[in-house]
């Protein structure tokens, strides 16, 4: 199985950049992972919020690939301790066999064509963080995971 986190817009701000790199070098140990970036939206300014949404969701679908299995990160999704989020993981690990697609949503969240196309959606918690900070929220959450299913020294309960 591989896992890809799917994210719109390159990440602005440099201390993201460097934290996402960290864990995205450290996953590689585990498993194939990769972060697939859609370019921003051309001309959003012009777009209201509901196109803006409808727009990133076509760029979305078009990215997912046949067999994908596609989750979706939105703070009203199923939400889960860090042990539980491990074995979600270990689970699909042994359940897909193509790509486990985990994806973050735009400003505004996602359309109603992504929602209909998910198989799931998970929360990493109740409150909302910006598309730009869940992006290392997740890769840690999911280096967290490797550490716990391989017993390393990481986690701590
Ligand atoms: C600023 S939030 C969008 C909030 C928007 N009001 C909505 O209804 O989805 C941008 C994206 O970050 C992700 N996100 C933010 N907080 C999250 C959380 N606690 N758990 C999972 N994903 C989250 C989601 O993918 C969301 O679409």
């Amino acid at each position: 199985m591989k896992i890809s986190l799917l994210v719109i817009g390159k990440t602005d701000a440099g201390y993201f950049s460097q934290g996402i790199q960290e864990y995205e070098n450290r996953l590689k140990h585990y498993l194939p992972f990769e972060m697939q970036v859609i370019p921003d939206i051309k001309n959003v300014k012009n777009l209201s919020e509901e196109q803006q949404k409808e727009k990133e969701g076509e760029f979305i679908l078009k990215n997912l690939l046949a067999g994908d299995y596609l989750v979706l990160l939105d703070e009203r999704g199923k939400d889960f301790s860090s042990l539980q989020f491990a074995s979600y993981i270990e689970k699909k690990t042994h359940t897909i066999s193509k790509r486990l697609i985990f994806v973050i949503g735009g400003p505004y969240g996602f359309s109603k064509a992504v929602y209909d196309k998910a198989a799931e959606k998970i929360s990493l918690s109740k409150m909302t963080f910006s598309h730009q900070m869940i992006r290392l929220v997740f890769v840690e959450q999911l280096y967290r995971a490797m550490t716990i299913l391989n017993n390393e020294p990481y986690h701590h309960e």
